[in-house]
């Protein structure tokens, strides 16, 4: 049978069993601690038990995907930075001497670029998956970014790119690189948080007043021109290839009971399209860090989430991903490697 290109079903993602928490509450308060004592640390631990469904989670190593596209919309002047940008990042990226590898290797990390939809051919690298799309999305002021058909291949890409990193670590972490994607969080902020556009549009990589006001008008042509509301028509119609993509990561984590470390305000707006897609999702994400970008806060709230870090952070790449990766393994090695003070007392 023909499957409808219009519509796309997200994989089955069990709802965490929620009877294990006293399970998992009363093995940290036995631990060598005083219970309650390692605070939020030990709300992680619980989480990884609950997204495991078991009493002894793992999360020692964790893989970083960072999604890559371009959007049309930057023809608009949105970002203060040329599409170019873009390439050269996962060029450097590749060449591990951008700032989310130096994070990495200082956090054992594993970091692997997707290209989703960067506008240029790319030549072939052991550590970039190519999940091309098209040569990025479309002008979201004048079209929609992507075709239903190509929303859900980035999508389909996306769980199965997860999967496979998946197959290699405990935990996937998510970060993106593409020019103009803060005004495409932006517009699906609007639509799925919902929220006011005000509320959702901010600096990107920066902007001077006049900057700040092109790239609130491009956004407000753009929301002018299609009303879609649905997770699967925001993400075609504003989200282009790289969010969509995430979005489909998380979904696949999900899938397989892992945490997915979601980084700033552009990978949490993929999270909230899976989200918004298939709610069962949201208890697998761990949102590494609140961004700088004036959005996120109110999208986490929208979300109803709270972020591990608060570090000022804006770049984007997975650098927040990365530097919680190191939480999540502390508290899973909590619950399995921390003596009971019972046995230490004797
Ligand atoms: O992660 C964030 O919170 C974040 C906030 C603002 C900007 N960024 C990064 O900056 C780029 C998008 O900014 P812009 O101004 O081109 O839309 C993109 O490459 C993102 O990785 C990232
Ligand atoms: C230099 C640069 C690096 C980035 N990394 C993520 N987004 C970025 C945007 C710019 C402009």
């Amino acid at each position: 049978m023909e499957t409808d290109p219009m519509t796309f079903v997200p994989p089955s993602i069990a709802a965490v069993d929620r009877t294990l928490e006293p399970k998992l509450r009363a093995k940290l308060d036995g631990k060598a601690k005083p219970p309650g004592s390692l605070g939020r640390i030990e709300d992680l631990a619980v989480r990884l038990g609950l997204i495991a469904d078991s009493l002894a989670p793992r999360a020692g190593r964790t893989a970083l995907l960072v999604f890559a596209g371009d959007h049309g919309l930057t023809q608009e002047g949105v970002s203060s930075y040329p599409s170019a940008v873009t390439v050269a990042m996962v060029g450097l990226f590749l060449s591990g001497r951008s700032s989310v590898n130096a994070f990495a290797k200082a956090t054992g990390v594993s970091v692997k670029v997707v290209d989703a939809g960067v506008a240029a051919d790319l030549p072939a690298h052991p550590d970039l998956i190519d999940a091309k799309v098209r040569l990025g999305g479309r002008n979201a002021a004048r079209e929609a970014a992507l075709t239903p058909q190509e929303t859900r291949l980035a999508l389909t890409r996306g769980i199965e790119i997860a999967g496979r990193a998946l197959d290699e670590a405990d935990v996937l972490a998510i970060g993106e690189m593409g020019i103009g994607n803060s005004s495409a969080a932006a517009l699906m902020m609007h639509r799925l948080a919902p929220a006011p556009l005000n509320a959702c549009v901010g600096q990107g990589t920066g902007h001077d007043a006049e900057g700040l006001a092109r790239k609130t008008a491009a956004i407000a042509r753009a929301a002018a021109r299609s009303d879609a509301e649905d997770p699967f028509s925001v993400l075609a119609e504003f989200g282009g290839c790289e969010i969509a993509m995430m979005a489909g990561a998380v979904l696949g984590a999900a899938a397989r009971r892992r945490p997915v470390l979601v980084d700033g305000f552009i990978a949490s707006a993929a999270a909230l399209a899976a989200v918004r897609l298939a709610p069962e999702a949201l208890d697998y994400c761990v949102f590494a860090h609140g961004s700088a970008e004036k959005g996120h806060a109110a999208m986490l709230t929208a979300l109803g989430v709270e972020p591990l870090l608060d570090l000022g952070l804006r770049l984007g790449e997975g650098t927040g991903s990365v530097l919680a990766a190191p939480l999540l393994a502390a508290a899973a090695n909590l619950l399995t490697d921390v003596a009971d003070l019972a046995d230490v007392l004797g």
